[in-house]
């Protein structure tokens, strides 16, 4: 799964367990286990498989699980990279390890470790030659080679770790559905199947083994590593949790363990499903159900699918553009071909546009905004105007372009926060606040994305603030004014705290704790807000 979203499961035979077991029955380490019994416990059902239920009341932040990958190491599709340590390499900095596979240096401090080129590794790689495949004077041609790492790993637990090897191998595969997906099957068989098999001569594995292990790979993985890392990682438990388009928890992992810890991010109560999103929550409710079919191989039904108006935030929705009042939504969000239509019945009966002409309206408008230079402000203002008689104000391709403008605002050359005038800051603010009231549905609670907002509030109403101050306001004005900035602050470095510190998140975190700080300096001025 993405950091927002993902992954999945394993063999019919592993469905018929009892219909709730608890965690330690399938895997006894790795599971967070309070003085009362596990957090958790696991359920089936025919539609999901196994899904993960919690036996608690969790509040925000609680742990629920925390645990050491089985396996890791490169995504499918990823640049050239350490096998070591999984840095991005660029030709000219490249060194070779006696396998003849890249490392970013002799001394990498990934080499020899178990989540990093083991010594098993390197001395199978070596053994087979792998490394004349690779051609250092291409590394463009070099790529697909690392397709087939992971899955070797996988393998090599079988020696290495049998217990593992057989934890994982009781993950779900979908095989059923992913061999007839021609293409996929397909990519598989020559990039891993017969890269292990024939290229490298690894034999004793069958090509239906790495074609499970390839399939455990695409529905349970998750994308792991800090930016520009592209890794993917096999866990314990945490695969387990079933996927919702409104998660109730948070995940993050550790950069130099690649420890995943997953957090409540709502309450949840004892008997509630524990849930993450395998898909961009910022999306469409159809591109969010075209991505969970085409990579975890369901189709969803949850409460935001279902619902044309994704639970009042709109973030599918276009101006009707004949009545110009009501919003064009899907007929039937869970099915992709149905037509759109006003919502606005009274003035616009029968008004309706089909869903291919939405969809390449959505390319079109999508192309447009992917044209945007990522530091670009006033292109991406003009963008916002330009459609703003066509997209919903909460429509998700506008909330992209307002979440990028939330963090640029205040940061980047021409727009550093003490440049910026009233309007832009009132600006930046008005745009913090309305993406803010659409996560609090789609991402509630301790979220990243709340977490983030939420500090970039506070720095425009900090500066009004002082300029205010300077012009003479009330003191209690002042007063209620902090006490907002407080708010966000408060709840901004709560969540970011949990962030690893050398993150972008985490560093905004240790800077909110650092402007609480300075605000109880004006609480000691004014008086307790
Ligand atoms: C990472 S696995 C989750 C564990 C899995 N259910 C098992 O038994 O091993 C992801 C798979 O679980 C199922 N699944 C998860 N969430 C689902 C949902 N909301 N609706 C239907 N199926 C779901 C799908 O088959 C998906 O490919």
């Amino acid at each position: 799964m993405s950091k927002h979203s993902r992954r999945k499961k394993g063999k019919s035979a592993r469905r018929s367990q009892s219909q709730s077991t608890t965690s330690s029955e399938n895997f006894e380490e790795g599971f967070d286990v309070t003085d009362d019994g596990p957090i958790f416990e696991v359920k089936t059902s025919k539609v999901m498989g196994r899904y993960m239920v919690s036996r608690k009341n969790l509040k925000p932040g609680d742990v629920i699980l925390s645990e050491a990958p089985l396996v890791i190491g490169p995504c499918t599709g990823c640049k050239v990279q350490c096998l070591g340590c999984y840095k991005t390499l660029e030709s000219s900095f490249c060194t070779k390890c006696t396998c003849g596979w890249p490392l970013c240096s002799p001394k990498c401090k990934g080499l020899g470790k178990r989540f990093g080129h083991s010594q098993v590794e390197c001395a199978v790689l070596k053994a087979t030659k792998s490394s004349k495949f690779l051609n250092y004077d291409n590394f463009e041609e070099m790529r697909p080679n690392f397709n087939a790492i992971v899955p070797l790993r996988c393998l090599l637990l079988k020696e290495t770790d049998a217990r593992s090897y057989q934890h994982l191998m009781t993950m779900e595969t979908h095989n059923e559905i992913r061999r007839n997906i021609p293409e996929l099957w397909q990519t598989n068989q020559r990039t891993v199947v017969d890269k292990i098999r024939i290229d490298w001569g690894l034999r004793e594995y069958s090509q239906e083994e790495i074609h499970s292990v390839c399939g455990i790979l695409e529905v349970n993985s998750f994308e792991i590593g800090q930016q520009g890392v592209n890794i993917r990682g096999l866990y314990p438990s945490a695969f387990l949790m079933s996927h919702d388009c409104v998660p109730n928890t948070n995940h993050i992992d550790e950069e130099s363990t690649f420890r995943l810890t997953v957090r409540a991010s709502t309450r949840i109560e004892p008997g509630e499903m524990i849930t993450l999103s395998y898909a961009y929550t910022l999306q469409s409710t159809l591109k969010r159900r075209e991505h969970l079919l085409e990579n975890k191989f369901f189709e969803c039904q949850c409460r935001r699918c279902s619902d044309p108006t994704e639970l009042g935030t709109f973030t599918s929705a276009l101006i009707c553009p004949k009545c110009k009042d009501g919003f064009v939504l899907s007929s039937n969000p869970l099915d992709p071909e149905a037509d759109w239509t006003c919502s606005n019945y009274n003035k616009c009966p029968g008004y309706k546009i089909s869903a291919k002409s939405m969809q390449l309206l959505l390319d079109k408008i999508t192309q447009e905004v992917d044209n945007i230079d990522c530091n670009d402000v006033i292109t991406m203002e003009t963008f916002l105007k330009k459609y703003r008689n066509v997209l919903h104000p909460t429509h998700y391709i506008n909330l992209s372009v307002k979440l990028s403008l939330s963090q640029l605002y205040g940061r980047i050359n021409g727009f550093l926060i003490d440049e910026l005038s009233d309007e832009v800051l009132t600006r930046k603010l008005e745009i913090c606040e309305e993406i803010i009231k659409v996560f609090n549905v789609i991402e509630p609670g301790f979220t990243r994305l709340r977490g983030v907002t939420l500090y970039e509030m506070h720095a425009p109403l900090m500066v009004l603030l002082t300029r205010q101050f300077e012009r003479h306001c009330t003191k209690s004005e002042l007063r209620s004014k902090l006490k907002k900035v407080l708010k966000c602050l408060e709840e901004a470095s709560v969540i970011l705290g949990y962030e690893p510190e050398s993150s972008p998140e985490g560093m905004m975190g240790v800077a909110a704790k650092d402007a609480l700080v300075k605000i109880r300096d004006w609480e000691k001025i004014l008086g307790r807000f």
